[in-house]
C-alpha cells in the first residue's frame, strides 16, 4: 500500500540520517507515529522527490470496487492509473482509437487520471471539436458531477473559471456501467505544471493570477449554492488556445505521441488478460510546448465530490493536506469546507507546498499542526473527540511554527529564489489566516478575500 511504501522510504532514508544528528543512538527504535518522525520529515524540506509524494497524496482512491475472485496480478512499465482498479466497479478499459457514444467521440490521447476516472482527449465528430471525456469508475454515486456542472454551465453568464460541461452519457463495459462527462478540452493542471516547468514553485505574479482566478471561480460556485468539496491544485487547470481547426494528426503531435506500455500478467501467462483489463496503459500527455503560460487562464475542474446546500455529504474524500477540520471531526459539512481548502491552496500556490503534511500523518498530528498554524481554539464540541485522538500520544511534542512563521520559513529559507517581498508574504499570511479558521462561520468568503486590495496591486 502507499502507506507501507512511504513508511519504508522514510525509515530507510530519514531516520538513519537524522537520528545521530539529534544525539540518539543509531539503533534507537522510533515509533512511526512519533512527533520525532514528524519533526524530522517536516524539517527535512522534502528530500524525497516532492512531486511523487504529492501525486500519491492528492489522489483519493475510492474504497468501493469489488475484486474479481482470484484476479491475477498485472504489471505495466508506464506510470499511470493503478492497474488493480481495472476490476468490477472500477475503471473502464479505454484504448486509443476507440469511439464512444455510438461513434461520436473518437479517443485520441490520454490527458489525465484520478482516483475516480480516466480522462481522454477526443474528437467530437458531430461538432468537429476537440473535447475531454472523463470516464468515471463504475460506481452508482458518480451522477452528481454532471448534474452540478450542468447547473453551473447553464447559468447566465457562465463562469469563466469553472469547467464547461458539453455532454454526458453512460458507457456499459466489462467492469460495469460508467458515467461519462464531456467537457471543454483544457490544458495541464497547476500541480503538474509546477512539477514539470517550475522546479518547485510558481513565480509570484503567476501564483497571484491563479489565486485570483480560482477565488473568482469559487465565488461563482458558492453563489450558486454549491460546495466543490475537492479543491486542490490538481483541480485547477490551465485553458488551452483553440485547436479545433487543427487536423487530428497534428493535434496528436501537439500533445506528444502517446506513450503506451503493454500490460503483462505477473504469473507468467504473458498477455492472456481477463476482460475488463486494458491491453496497455497510456501515459498522460505532458503538454508541450507551454504556450498557455504566457496568458494564463485557469478553470476549476472535478465536481465529483460536489454537493448542493440541501444535500450535505456525511464525509468528503478531499486530500488530507487540504481537508477541512470539520470533516476530520465528523461535524456538519457545508460549502465552507472549500474556504479552508482555499486557504491551504493559496499557501501552496505561492510556496510550492501545502501548509500541513498529508503523509505519514495521523489525525492528532494534523490537528496539532492546524492548531499551531491557525492560533485558533478548537470549538468546544470537538474537545471530546480531540481527547480521544490524543489518548496515548506522546505529550512532549514541541509546539510548531504559527502560520506566518511557517509561511516565511518555507518561502524565504528554501533553495528557491524569492520574487515576492517580505511585505507581500505578510499580506498573504493575513489573507490565508482569514480562511484557516476552525469555526466555519468565521471564515472569510471567497468574495471577501477577493476584495482584499492586495489582489489588485
Ligand atoms: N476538461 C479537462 N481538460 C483537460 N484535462 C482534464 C480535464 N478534466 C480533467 N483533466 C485532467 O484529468 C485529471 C483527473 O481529472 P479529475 O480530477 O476530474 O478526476 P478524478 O478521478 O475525479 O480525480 P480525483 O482523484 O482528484 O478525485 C485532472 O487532474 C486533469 O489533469
Amino acid at each position: 500500500s502507499y502507506s507501507t511504501l512511504l513508511r519504508t522510504l522514510l525509515l530507510s532514508s530519514y531516520i538513519s540520517k537524522y537520528i545521530p544528528q539529534i544525539g540518539l543512538e543509531s539503533n534507537t527504535q522510533v515509533p512511526l507515529e512519533s512527533p520525532l518522525v514528524f519533526m524530522i520529515f517536516r524539517r527535512s524540506q522534502w528530500i524525497i522527490p516532492r512531486h511523487s509524494i504529492r501525486r500519491l497524496c492528492l489522489r483519493s482512491i475510492s474504497p468501493h470496487p469489488t475484486k474479481r475472485p482470484s484476479q491475477p496480478q498485472y504489471v505495466c512499465s508506464i506510470d499511470a492509473e493503478p492497474l488493480h482498479r481495472y476490476r468490477i466497479g472500477g475503471y473502464h478499459p479505454v484504448a486509443l482509437g476507440d469511439t464512444l457514444k455510438d461513434g461520436r467521440y473518437k479517443v485520441l490521447h490520454k490527458i489525465g487520471w484520478g482516483g475516480y476516472s480516466t480522462v481522454w482527449a477526443t474528437r467530437d465528430r458531430k461538432e468537429g471539436i476537440y473535447v475531454a471525456v472523463k470516464v468515471s469508475v463504475a460506481e452508482d454515486n458518480r451522477h452528481m458531477e454532471s448534474r452540478i456542472t450542468r447547473q453551473l454551465t447553464s447559468c447566465d453568464p457562465p463562469s469563466s473559471h469553472t469547467v464547461h460541461l458539453l455532454d454526458a452519457f453512460k458507457l456499459n463495459g466489462p467492469n460495469g456501467s460508467h458515467e461519462c462527462v464531456v467537457y471543454e478540452l483544457l490544458g495541464p493542471n497547476v500541480q503538474d505544471t509546477i512539477d514539470t516547468h517550475f522546479h518547485g514553485r510558481l513565480p509570484g505574479k503567476l501564483a497571484k493570477s491563479i489565486a485570483k482566478q480560482s477565488l473568482i471561480g469559487l465565488d461563482h460556485i458558492h453563489q450558486h449554492g454549491i460546495g466543490h468539496g475537492d479543491l486542490h491544485t490538481r483541480n485547477l487547470v490551465f485553458t488551452l488556445p483553440d485547436m479545433n481547426h487543427v487536423p487530428e494528426d497534428k493535434f496528436i503531435e501537439m500533445l506528444g505521441a502517446p506513450e503506451i506500455g503493454l500490460i503483462h500478467r505477473k504469473d507468467g501467462k504473458g498477455l492472456d488478460l481477463e476482460p475488463g483489463i486494458p491491453k496497455y496503459l497510456v501515459r498522460s500527455t505532458s503538454y508541450q510546448p507551454r504556450s498557455w503560460i504566457s496568458t494564463p487562464s485557469i478553470k476549476i475542474i472535478d465536481f465529483g465530490e460536489s454537493f448542493t446546500s440541501t444535500e450535505s455529504p456525511k464525509t468528503l474524500h478531499t486530500p488530507l493536506s487540504v481537508r477541512a477540520p470539520e470533516v476530520i471531526f465528523q461535524d456538519r459539512i457545508d460549502y465552507r469546507v472549500d474556504l479552508w481548502s482555499m486557504g491551504c491552496m493559496l499557501f501552496e500556490l505561492f510556496t510550492g507546498q501545502p501548509p500541513f503534511d498529508s503523509f505519514l500523518t495521523t489525525p492528532n498530528i494534523l490537528v496539532s499542526q492546524m492548531r499551531d498554524m491557525t492560533s485558533d481554539d478548537l470549538p468546544g464540541r470537538w474537545h471530546c473527540m480531540w481527547n480521544e485522538m490524543n489518548a496515548g500520544a506522546n505529550k512532549t511534542f514541541e509546539p510548531g511554527p504559527n502560520l506566518q512563521e511557517w509561511l516565511e520559513e518555507v518561502y524565504f529559507d528554501g533553495t528557491l529564489t524569492p520574487d515576492l517581498t517580505a511585505e507581500d508574504i505578510v499580506r498573504l499570511g493575513q489573507i490565508i489566516a482569514k480562511l484557516l479558521r476552525f469555526e466555519t462561520s468565521t471564515r472569510a468568503s471567497a468574495r471577501k478575500v477577493l476584495d482584499d486590495p492586495w489582489f489588485s496591486e
